[in-house]
């Protein structure tokens, strides 16, 4: 394997702000981090990605949470609600059944609004507030529309919020509602509204919060770092595998960020960076099309059709720092269909583990890939589990058991538990 190390730590150039900066993924523009509102690269539209003078080591990681990582990250603090440090937990019966020798979920449901998305709010915000911007927006399938409304209510910023009409869990619009942003219920799917919000914040009506926000992308590498040290305690190894659902790619390239910056501090060998393997659902595959036919582009796809909304997704707009994140790390990517969606999220219920379906894809991926002989039994694998049951009550209940009416006394209930 040989990871593309395209220097995350070189001398920093001029335009950096204490030791940060950012750089263009493809061409050699370098910015001025917090003087202008960018968010892709002014010379060629390529996506942008924050680089820093100096890479910490494990041993400067102190405290919980995302702001453990703080010496990872672009500002010294951010907008928080006590985001991250959430739980790695066994699965017993799973991994009997899948046969791996170690298989952990990293449970991202556990975070304040239930999904892994607040770790990226909680920089992304607090560079907008930084940044003196009047109103915060995203599109959203869901979970990035509840994250942002709850910190942009913690930031006292106006929050803006594009959703596909009809397509959204109830969950989640109740949080965006909650919270206070103002919510547009557009007549089109997800990849539309993110045009609309791109178009908006080109126009500078709004601050763009969505993935393609480098700043956000930093929050969401705490992921991968809490990772490593929970499976080094845990199992006295680094995962080999990290099997990831995949929607807008954001945290696939965020992981993939957080295990370069650490091979380049000195921290991980390149040997034991782990395998980011990608899993969607087969209606909304582009990122599978593209890792299976060996392209370097996603060719957007205009009709996406799941149960899992949460990645109902057809133009995945990090697949360029995603894609090569996969290929470099040995990694792969699979599509699975809705059933074997809604199989994974029942045994994880069976196990105490509550999740939105998005996030049970990574379980059935997993079993994709067993059945095919790819992942192998003596492998330490780590499934992330994005978001929490609730989110998506609808589903819950229908994978779940329907409730059975009893009369209002005991000797009834008593006679239909017989
Ligand atoms: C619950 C859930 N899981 C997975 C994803 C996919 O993550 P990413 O867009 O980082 O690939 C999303 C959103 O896109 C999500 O909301
Ligand atoms: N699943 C996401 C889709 C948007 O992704 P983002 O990471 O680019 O904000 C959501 O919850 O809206």
């Amino acid at each position: 394997m040989s990871l593309e190390l395209d220097a995350p730590a070189e001398a920093a150039p001029d335009v950096a702000d204490d030791g940060v900066w950012l750089a263009c993924i493809e061409c050699d523009n370098v910015l001025a981090p917090f003087d202008d509102v960018v968010y892709t690269c002014p010379d060629c539209d390529s996506l942008l990605e924050v680089r820093y003078a100096d890479l910490p080591t494990f041993d400067d990681f102190e405290g919980r949470g995302v702001w453990r990582y703080d010496d990872a990250l672009p500002v010294e603090m951010g907008v928080t609600i006590q985001e991250g440090d959430t739980p790695l937990y066994s699965v017993p019966d799973l991994e009997e059944e899948t046969g791996v020798e170690h298989l952990h979920v990293k449970h991202e449901g556990m975070n304040p609004t239930g999904s892994f998305k607040d770790r990226g709010m909680t920089v992304g915000v607090q560079v907008a507030s930084e940044l003196g911007v009047d109103r915060l927006a995203c599109a959203s399938t869901g979970n990035t529309s509840a994250a942002l409304a709850a910190y942009g209510a913690r930031s006292e910023l106006e929050t803006l919020v594009l959703l596909p009409a009809g397509k959204v869990a109830a969950g989640k619009v109740a949080q965006a509602s909650l919270h206070g942003a103002r919510i547009l219920e557009v007549d089109g799917n997800f990849d539309t509204c993110l045009d609309i919000v791109q178009d908006l914040a080109g126009m500078g009506e709004a601050y763009l919060l969505n993935s393609l926000n480098p700043f956000r992308l930093e929050g969401q590498k705490t992921i991968g770092l809490e990772i490593l040290e929970q499976c080094k305690s845990r199992t006295g190894e680094f995962p080999d595998r990290i099997v990831l659902p995949v929607g807008n790619a954001g945290n696939t390239s965020a992981l993939y960020k957080a295990f370069r910056e650490l091979v380049q501090a000195g921290e991980l060998d390149e040997t034991e960076v782990p395998k980011l393997t990608g899993v969607q659902a087969e209606g909304a595959a582009p990122m599978v099309e593209a890792i299976e036919e060996g392209n370097d582009e996603i060719h957007r796809w205009d009709d996406v059709e799941t149960r899992a909304t949460a990645i109902r997704i057809g133009n995945p707009v990090n697949a360029p720092k995603a894609i090569p994140g996969i290929r470099e790390t040995d990694g792969t990517a699979v599509a699975v269909s809705d059933e074997r969606i809604t199989d994974a999220q029942r045994s994880l219920a069976e196990e105490g583990v509550g999740v939105e379906p998005a996030s049970a894809a990574s379980i059935a991926g997993l079993r994709k890939l067993r059945d095919r002989g790819v992942v192998d039994a003596d492998e330490n694998v780590v499934c992330l589990t994005t978001g929490h049951l609730l989110k998506d009550p609808d589903a819950a209940a229908a994978a779940g058991a329907d409730p059975e009416p009893v009369p209002g006394d005991t000797e009834g209930v008593l006679e239909h538990l017989d």
